[in-house]
């Protein structure tokens, strides 16, 4: 079956997203009742979207959105150097590029084509930066004085600059502010505290407005930076270790996509802040590969089918096409064997099912804990 792209509708926008995990070791000191902190010992930074958004009204999700060109111009390069610069901007070898279902026309680095611009892993770290400002304020900056060493620590956020609203305004306005407010700054984004960790395509279903290529990238912070939503895409936030955030989802506090909930089920599965961060340097070159998700609609819920599952078939119909059947869940799940999948029983209910062995140094979710009261 060919499972190159069709032309056709299928059409992703390249987006990127940061996952941000904060260290936290002191419980809070502000309004009581003030939290303990977390078994995890870090919390990742949620931002709920706004109700008017066209897609995902209202969900929490990592901070992030779309590439824009303006990340990836070759004005960067002056403010780069003189440490860094093209090919590998200190990032180290390029990781394996993993070929998945689907291969996709644009995938590869754009400097191919000598038009100068970023490599592609530095213009989708600039864009997680950029949207990471943008949404949230918070500024993944490093001053161009002080280079990354070879196993960079955990990244640290810039304070807010004076005038944050009018640079977050212009920035908003016209993504190519934001290389200006950096030069004012004289930092570079701090690409180095970026790790690649996932990567996820919107699947097909008859409700999604849009699809997203999105790269996912880890980052770890020392300590948890302010946060100021801009009340316009964003309209609130909060920073939760993956059982709090597990919790708030099943108590109905707050939605998560999929790959949302995947992603805090795979953090569920680091005890510590350290382990988290040397887990993402001894993984740096593994690389990784994009998942696209296929809907399999059964009599009373939904399965969303992911890469090595005994029913995820690569066949390009799927680009545009669900699956469906007249059994029920349980059916579905009692003859299965091999499973890597998310079962949707009802908007606030998902169980993660993984049988297959984890690929490229990866952790794969810890199915969450479902309690009777839930269903
Ligand atoms: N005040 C607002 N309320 C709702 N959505 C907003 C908004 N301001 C911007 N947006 C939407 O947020 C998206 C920008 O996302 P990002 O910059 O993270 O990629 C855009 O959606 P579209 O992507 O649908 O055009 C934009 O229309
Ligand atoms: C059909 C049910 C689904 O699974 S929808 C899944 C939505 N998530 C994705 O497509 C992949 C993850 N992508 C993101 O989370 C993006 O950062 C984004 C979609 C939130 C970006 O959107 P923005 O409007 O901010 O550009
Ligand atoms: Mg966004």
């Amino acid at each position: 079956m060919n499972s190159s792209l069709r032309p056709g509708p299928s059409r992703w926008r390249r987006a990127a997203s940061i996952v941000l995990a904060a260290a936290w070791t002191r419980p809070e000191t502000a309004t009581p009742p003030s939290r303990p902190p977390p078994a995890e010992g870090f919390r990742l930074l949620l931002l709920q979207r706004s109700p008017d958004q066209g897609f995902m009204p209202g969900a929490h999700v990592f901070p992030g959105g779309v590439l824009d060109a303006a990340d990836r111009s070759a004005d960067w390069l002056g403010l780069f150097a003189p440490h860094h610069g093209p090919p590998g901007f200190g990032l180290g070898p390029a990781p394996f590029s993993r070929a998945a279902f689907p291969s996709l026309p644009h995938t590869g680095d754009s400097n191919a084509d000598n038009t100068g611009e970023l490599p592609e892993d530095v213009a989708f770290r600039i864009c997680a930066v950029r949207e990471a400002f943008e949404e949230a304020g918070v500024l993944l900056l490093r001053p161009r004085s002080s280079p990354p060493g070879p196993a960079p620590g955990p990244g640290l956020a810039l304070e807010p600059p004076p005038g944050l609203a009018a640079w977050r305004a212009r920035v908003r306005r016209d993504p190519r502010h934001f290389l200006r407010l950096c030069a004012h700054l004289d930092c570079t984004p701090d690409i180095w505290a970026l790790h690649n960790w996932s990567a996820w395509l919107t699947p097909f279903s008859r409700t999604a407005t849009r699809r997203f290529d999105t790269a996912f990238f880890l980052c770890c912070l020392r300590e948890p930076p302010p946060v100021y939503p801009d009340l316009a895409e964003v309209v609130g936030y909060q920073w939760s270790s993956p059982s709090e955030t597990t919790e708030s989802f099943l108590s109905k506090e707050i939605w998560l996509a999929p790959p949302q909930f995947y992603e805090v089920r795979r953090l569920a599965n680091f005890a510590s802040f350290s382990d988290l961060h040397k887990f993402c340097l001894g993984r740096a070159l593994e690389g990784l590969e994009r998942w696209l998700p296929i809907i399999l609609l059964t009599a009373d819920g939904m399965v969303h089918l992911l890469p090595g599952d005994e029913l995820y078939l690569e066949d390009s119909d799927f680009l545009e096409n669900l699956m469906s059947t007249e059994k029920k869940t349980e059916e579905i799940m009692k003859e299965g064997k091999q499973f890597h999948r998310i079962v949707i029983h009802n908007r606030h209910l998902y169980d993660i099912h993984v049988t297959v062995q984890s690929k490229h140094k990866h952790v794969y979710p810890k199915n969450s804990v479902v309690s009777k009261s839930h269903l």
